[in-house]
């Protein structure tokens, strides 16, 4: 009988589910995508906190697939009544034995670093490069228009989300990355200058969606987001605390515990009042884009498509690829 039931367990462990594997690990949950890993941590039965490791190699691009894993993940954890905050965070993670791959080999494995055993690798201190350009760049119409609605979707579901929502960023943050970030309840960045955060569109010669420049100014004020969205800056730790796109700063080998501790406080603030006080500050600007979601899909396909912006994209693609260190 326990023979059956151990390979019943280890039949139930191997077997996919639709939404991705499920495993038991030293006590704790996790579910995952390809490219999106869920831990949950807390014992069964009390409240649980769930953390979200983006696994996009090489940098946690924002690609289709990326995007879907992402949404099917969160829908899942918010369906788990038992999870009431959610940390989102990268699992890159400072790894040796790295070669990166020439960088005339096209293909999207083949710009993904490896381990000496051919595996692929993501880059270190890379929370997320935002949005992927290669979604935007040289597609058809219907893709862009494609996209921009998964776009659209992966941010009205954080920033609505009832989860509490907090970032422990472990690196780099520009454009989508950041937006990932500011859509949550709360932000720790690693103290390290060699992470930026900020969204930096307009260096791109690409102009940021008035939602996601609607949240930034909900976030560090009107004239702020005016001379940063501007600018493109992308600030480093320090300043982007000064300039509130973060809370808290704290060392790299600290930002998952301090994370849980301030999640902790958050935790025990009733529910529904903490609930029902996000709605009341977010709603007025998600519903902003809701009612003219398809407008600004059909804006964005336009927009991407002209070929002043594709060759914009086209410059900022081939700059990153023959940028030195
Ligand atoms: C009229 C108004 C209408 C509204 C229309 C709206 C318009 C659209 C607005 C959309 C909003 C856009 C948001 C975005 O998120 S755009 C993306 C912005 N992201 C960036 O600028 C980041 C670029 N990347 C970097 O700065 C660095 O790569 C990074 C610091 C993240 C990491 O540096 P590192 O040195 O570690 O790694 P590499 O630079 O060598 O990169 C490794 C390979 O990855 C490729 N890469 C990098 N970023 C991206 C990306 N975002 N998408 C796809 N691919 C990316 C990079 O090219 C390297 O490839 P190779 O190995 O082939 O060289």
């Amino acid at each position: 009988m326990a023979m059956a039931l151990r390979a019943a367990s280890r039949v139930l462990l191997r077997a996919g589910s639709r939404l991705g594997r499920r495993e038991a690990v030293d006590g704790a949950r996790r579910f995952a995508n390809k490219r999106v890993l869920v831990e949950t941590e807390g014992a069964a039965g009390a409240t649980r906190i769930a953390v979200m490791k983006f696994r996009n190699p090489p940098v946690n691009s924002l690609s289709l697939d990326f995007l879907t894993e992402f949404v099917i993940s969160l829908e899942k954890l918010e369906n788990d009544k038992s999870i009431r905050g959610v940390i989102l965070t990268s699992d890159s993670l400072k790894r040796g034995n790295q070669t990166k791959v020439a960088a005339t080999e096209k293909t999207e494995e083949k710009r993904a670093t490896r381990d000496h055993g051919g595996r692929l690798q993501e880059r270190p201190g890379i929370f997320s490069a935002g949005l992927d350009l290669l979604e935007m760049y040289g597609r058809n119409p219907a893709h862009y228009a494609e996209y921009w609605k998964a776009v659209q979707e992966l941010w009205l579901r954080l920033y609505l989300s009832s989860l509490t929502l907090m970032s422990a960023i472990n690196g780099a943050s520009p454009a989508g990355g950041c937006l990932l970030a500011i859509t949550c309840d709360y932000r720790i960045m690693a103290d390290n200058p060699k992470y930026t955060i900020g969204l930096n569109e307009s260096l791109l010669g690409i102009v940021a969606p008035f939602w996601l420049k609607d949240n930034y100014v909900n976030t560090i004020g009107h004239r702020a987001a005016e001379r940063a969205l501007q600018l493109g800056t992308l600030f480093p730790p320090a300043e982007a605390l000064k300039v509130g796109v973060v809370d808290e700063v704290v060392p790299e080998d600290q930002v998952h515990s301090k994370t849980l501790s301030v999640m902790a406080k958050w935790l025990a603030i009733p529910d529904h009042s903490r609930q029902l006080t996000k709605t009341m500050m977010r709603k007025a600007t998600a519903d902003n884009l809701i009612k003219q979601r398809e407008a600004d899909i059909q804006n964005f396909a336009s927009f991407i498509s002209r070929d002043s912006i594709q060759k914009s994209l086209h410059m900022y693609l081939e700059k990153l690829k023959h940028k030195k260190g």
